[in-house]
């Protein structure tokens, strides 16, 4: 049998939710394109779609939304962790920490029925956002803002995150942000939930097994790093140089390259319109040049490869016009995920729930003697 590295071109199961083109660079879910949803849903009714498989009427949508914010409170007792929790942690291990303890705070976290599951998702979609949200009040010595219900989920994040009501411009940039990284097959976070689930854990479990793997530079973590890179190279000036150096040596450009995508990522293409909008408007020019020169110098090298710049390229402009910081890049990625995990275990439990357990090609040796101790 042939080794599948890295599962690559690997088909575990079926699923209606997402379909990615990698080399026309089109991305779809349920069947919608995505440069659709990003210009005229909200994170709330893709949400819905991620969750139910179409789009909701108008009555749907309104009652959904309603369910969504009356459950962005968090447990008074996990607010009290979140004080002894260290502030110099990462956002992303705050959010890991902090999703596992709900589960021990959820008396029956071991209900896995399929009501159940909806149930449970449906808070975490909407505990997501608060948590991150009092983790940058607290990483800024303020106290956590409590959600209000009457804002939308994009605009609820944003006012619990920096204390102010968003624009309604701001609130589009969010909500076009969430939709955009909502949902994207089986990437590693979202298979990683699935390989935990499919042992009949509990939801909380595998959801904080994928933000483990979101976690990851390959990953999700991919968006600070390129904030990090833009840090790094300072000014546009030194761009050209720096990747050359870069890729001269060998090493990754950050927030370039797909395993799926051999074509420009769809997403890539919305936030550099979005990118470029906050960078006239709003003076963070120098940032979006940096990465246009780097999109520009690193492309002569890498596009033959099919190699193009991710969803991670250019989000991080957008979250810092916005007024995060570059390590609540990644946790934003999972605010907008949640949707796509707690869909995927639905789908999964209703398809298959089949364990998964892949395997390797045996290369070592067998009967080696066992050699006592005192004779090796
Ligand atoms: C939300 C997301 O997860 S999107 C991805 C976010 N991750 C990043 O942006 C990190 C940078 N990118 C990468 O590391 C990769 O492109 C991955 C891991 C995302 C996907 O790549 P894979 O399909 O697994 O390809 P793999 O890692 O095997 O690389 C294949 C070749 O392309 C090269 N390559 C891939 N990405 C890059 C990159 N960003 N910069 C330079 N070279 C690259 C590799 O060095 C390798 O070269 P080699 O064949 O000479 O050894
Ligand atoms: O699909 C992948 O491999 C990575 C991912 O999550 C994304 O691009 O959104």
């Amino acid at each position: 049998m042939e080794v599948a590295r890295g599962l690559e071109g690997v088909l575990f199961t079926e699923s209606r939710m997402c379909f990615i083109d990698g080399e026309a660079g089109k991305l779809y879910y349920y069947g919608i394109p995505i440069q659709e949803l990003a210009e005229k849903s909200t994170f709330e009714e893709t949400t819905f779609l991620l969750l139910h498989g179409r789009l909701p009427k108008r009555e749907e949508l309104q009652a959904f939304k309603r369910d969504l914010a009356s459950r962005r409170a968090l447990p008074e007792h996990l607010l009290e962790s979140f004080r002894r929790y260290p502030v110099s942690a990462h956002p992303m291990s705050f959010l890991r920490t902090a999703v596992s303890e709900l589960g021990m705070l959820d008396p029956a976290e071991n209900d896995i029925s399929k009501e159940a599951l909806y149930q449970k998702g449906l808070d975490l979609i909407a505990k997501f956002a608060t948590i991150v949200a009092a983790n940058k009040r607290l990483k800024e010595g303020k106290a956590p803002i409590p959600p209000r219900e009457d804002l939308s989920h994009a605009a609820n994040f944003l006012y619990m995150a920096n204390g102010v009501e968003p624009s309604p411009e701001q609130e589009r940039l969010m909500d076009a942000a969430l939709i955009l990284h909502a949902e994207h097959g089986f990437n590693a976070s979202t298979f990683t939930a699935i390989a935990a689930f499919s042992t009949e854990t509990d939801l909380y479990s595998a959801i904080t097994a994928a933000v483990a793997s979101l976690k990851g530079p390959r990953h999700g973590g991919a968006n600070e790093a390129v904030m990090k890179m833009i840090r790094e190279i300072g000014t546009p000036e030194r761009a050209r140089d720096w990747v050359r150096e870069k890729l001269a040596k060998k090493e990754r450009i950050m927030g370039m390259g797909h395993r799926v995508y051999k074509a420009f990522d769809p997403r890539a293409g919305v936030l550099e319109r979005l990118a470029r909008l906050v960078a006239e408007k709003h003076g963070h020019s120098q940032e979006y040049q940096i990465l246009k020169i780097v999109e520009e110098e690193a492309g002569k090298v890498l596009n033959p490869r099919g190699i193009y710049p991710n969803v991670d390229f250019y989000s991080g402009v957008v979250y810092s016009d916005l007024g995060f910081g570059l390590e609540f890049f990644t946790p934003i990625f999972a605010v907008a995920r949640i949707a796509g995990w707690v869909g995927h275990i639905l789908e999964y439990k209703e398809l298959d729930n089949r364990l998964l357990r892949p395997d390797a090609k045996y290369i070592g040796e067998l009967d080696r003697p066992y050699i006592p101790l005192e004779e090796r």
